[in-house]
């Protein structure tokens, strides 16, 4: 819980949300780059098993579904969601223990995104929503596009490509039904990661993502 005497100097969250395999990390580490200490990325937890080369603590918490439900049932996770077979979520720790200092990166789904918004509605934070797609956000395109990347990739099997694409509709479904729901959808064009994060800084710039909007009375 954020005190008073905190919330002039929190930093808005940012939410970033949208389809498997649209670049959503590759745009965060790009940032974090560019950006040394600025940027921090919520480490999320999650029941799914860790990859080769991902570290615990650093790319994900790497728990067991019981562990995440116990956490959620002590109202300790901000949001929690099923994606895949796994349970994956942010802790309210993960978030505010960094709002002080850095802005921090909310990589979700949109069942996260939505958990989020109704968290922060009676708070003093305000975070910003964004959702990245590929192309131009016709459920086919996309699905063509973010398939080639997933297996570009290469870090999936062919039936968690076929879960992540069926996945992918459901996130489109959910922009397309809900318009106004994010503050800003982004582009992230075949080749063009840097153009990308040119619009995502300058998004940055305009939205203040620096400080968060006071309590309204
Ligand atoms: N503009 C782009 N053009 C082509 N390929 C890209 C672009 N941006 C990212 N990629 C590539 O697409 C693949 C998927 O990107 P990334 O892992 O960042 O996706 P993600 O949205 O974080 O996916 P997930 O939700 O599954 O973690 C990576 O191999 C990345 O290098």
């Amino acid at each position: 819980m954020v005190s008073e005497t905190e919330q002039a100097t929190i930093r808005r969250p940012v939410v970033l949300n949208g389809p498997s395999g649209v670049g959503k990390s590759t745009i965060i580490k790009q940032l974090m780059r560019k950006y040394p200490g600025e940027f921090v990325f919520a480490v999320s937890h999650t029941s799914r098993p860790m990859r080769a080369g991902e570290e615990d603590g650093k790319d994900y918490h790497f728990k067991t579904r019981e562990e995440i439900e116990d956490l959620r049932a002590r109202g300790l996770m901000l949001e929690t969601a099923e994606v895949h077979d796994n349970i994956y979520g942010t802790s309210v720790q993960a978030v505010e223990s960094e709002l002080g200092t850095s802005v921090c990166i909310l990589d979700v789904d949109y069942q996260g995104a939505l958990s989020c918004k109704r968290y922060y509605s009676d708070k003093p934070v305000r975070p910003l929503y964004i959702f990245v797609g590929p192309s131009d956000l016709d459920p086919e395109t996309v699905c063509q596009t973010i398939e080639k990347r997933l297996r570009l990739r290469g870090t999936e099997s062919e039936e968690t490509i076929q879960k992540r694409l069926t996945t992918a509709g459901r996130e489109l479904e959910f922009f397309h039904s809900n318009p106004g729901f994010y503050d800003h959808v982004i582009i992230n064009k075949d080749g063009a990661l840097d153009e990308t994060v040119a619009k995502v800084e300058e998004i940055f710039m305009q939205e203040t993502v620096l400080l968060a909007s006071p309590v309204q009375a």
